[in-house]
């Protein structure tokens, strides 16, 4: 083809082009007035940062000299004697818009990397009008940079339970980091939670939420411990209660013969898993609706396990009550785990009194909402607190910060706070409803298939032999 040729195909090739970037402008302008109007704000940032990165990285520090002509630069020089000009490199950044802020994908570069960028993150929330910017490394040579402008923890949310079969049953989804990055925790293998907090702080909304998600699965059963009712059918978990394969008030007796229950499943579940599932492990293979993950929750556990003091008669029968109440879960927090069995203790005093350190200790998974003293964020997520002041949950005593957590995350230095989204009662109410046709006892679905021959033992395979039935 001739030159005079190929400018024939000039008007079309500048016809395309422009037509090229209409749509491009076209597809903006669509995403922008269909945005909410803090994505908008997020949009117009990321156009001032990407217009304004090469001279800020420069005056971050985030930039080198490179004084070696490239090859380009060699061939393009005619005089010899004239050494072509050293060339400032920054690393590429690409910017997303979101409605908290903005997230940056940039390279690293030779003494550019994951360090001086967090060196520089003050001076870039500076710079592009954010509360905080953290820099993380998602993979070598690579670094994720996200600015808030927008505080994630003072931005209430809500979540709307969707009623669908949870894709992985055992993820918890807590809600957003400090930087809008979303939160959850994976439950399998995970026999104990705590959930700590001053009252009205979220902890009963928190895992109201967490019921929600997980309700509709068949494969999952829940049993209910409100330490706040007298009866269950009242308070935060009676509208659940048709969910639930048992539920009890605060009264000691129930809940001692409802864990007695539960206990009973676990050593029953023990001596009888290999027969039935051919493995030692639950989570090997998964719940399923006819071996369910268990959840107990068991509110405001104080009540179940505080001490009563007093000689007389009904006062001494209570404390034994509350002892055994305290070694049966100890039980199902250290042995639970392989036979699919979780516990989840809320309470707002998480002290040694409230839920007795020796389970305390095991339960892998902590959380708190704010606390009133130190000495309370110490008990409810370990001595490291003290190391972290900022994250110390005795900072979230403001009503902005109701629905708040912190807790710590494996494979995260020091502790996050979280903001847990807001699940509403009626919303809860419904899920509940909807899915109460999946309830059913474990013990039941665990009798109803047992190999012939095999017979249940109420001792306990591991240890102590203690028959449980009273
Ligand atoms: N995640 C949240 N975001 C915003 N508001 C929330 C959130 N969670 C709870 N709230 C508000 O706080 C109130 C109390 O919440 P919740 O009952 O969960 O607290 P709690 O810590 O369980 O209190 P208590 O210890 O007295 O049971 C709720 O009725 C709701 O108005």
């Amino acid at each position: 083809m001739t030159p005079i040729e190929l400018m024939g195909y000039a008007p079309a090739a500048a016809g395309a082009a422009l037509a090229l970037i209409a749509l491009w402008a076209v597809i903006w302008i669509v995403r922008y007035v269909r945005a909410d109007a803090e994505t908008r704000v997020s949009i117009r940032q990321a156009v001032r940062i990407r217009r304004g990165w090469k001279r800020l990285a420069q005056l971050c520090g985030l930039s080198v000299t490179d004084k070696m002509p490239t090859l380009t630069q060699q061939l393009a020089t005619t005089d010899a004697s004239k050494t072509p000009k050293p060339r400032v490199l920054t690393p590429a950044l690409k910017i997303k818009p979101d409605r908290y802020g903005v997230v940056g994908q940039a390279n690293c570069l030779p003494k550019v990397g994951l360090e001086e960028f967090q060196k520089a993150a003050p001076h870039l929330a500076d710079a592009w009008g954010c509360t905080r910017v953290s820099v993380t490394q998602d993979k070598p040579g690579h670094v994720v940079i996200r600015g808030v402008r927008v505080d994630p923890l003072l931005t209430r949310t809500t979540r709307v339970p969707t009623g669908e079969v949870p894709k992985a049953l055992a993820r918890w989804n807590l809600g957003l980091d400090e930087y809008a990055q979303p939160v959850s925790v994976d439950l399998a293998e995970v026999p104990g939670v705590t959930v700590a907090g001053l009252p009205g702080f979220g902890k009963t909304s928190n895992i109201n939420g967490f019921i929600c998600d997980a309700a509709p699965s068949p494969a999952v059963q829940f049993a209910f411990a409100d330490g706040k009712v007298s009866h269950p059918g009242e308070g935060d978990y009676a509208d659940l209660i048709g969910r639930a394969f048992a539920a009890v008030g605060d009264d000691l007796d129930e809940a001692n013969k409802l864990f007695r229950r539960v206990v009973e499943l676990r050593r029953a579940r023990s001596s009888s898993i290999k027969a039935v599932l051919g493995r030692k492990d639950m989570w090997h293979g998964g719940p399923s609706r006819s071996w369910p993950w268990v959840v107990l929750i068991i509110d405001e556990a104080h009540t179940y396990f505080r001490d009563h003091k007093g000689s007389d008669k009904e006062s001494k029968r209570l404390a034994a009550l509350a002892a055994e109440n305290a070694r049966l879960v100890e039980d199902l927090v250290k042995k639970g785990r392989s036979v699919g069995i979780l516990v989840i203790l809320a309470t707002q005093k998480s002290t040694g009194d409230a839920i007795p350190t020796f389970i305390r200790d095991v339960c892998p998974v902590g959380l708190s909402f704010a606390q009133k003293t130190a000495d309370a964020a110490v008990a409810a997520l370990g001595e490291d607190i003290r190391d972290w002041p900022d994250a110390n949950p005795v900072q979230l005593q403001d009503p902005a910060y109701v629905g708040v957590a912190v807790m710590k995350l494996s494979g995260r230095s020091g502790f996050t706070r979280l903001r847990t989204p807001y699940v509403a009662e009626a919303d809860a109410a419904r899920i509940a409803t909807e899915t109460a046709h999946l309830t059913a006892d474990p013990a039941d679905l665990l009798a109803a298939q047992l190999p012939l021959g095999v017979i249940l033992d109420k001792t306990d395979p591991d240890e102590d032999g203690e028959p449980l039935a009273a």
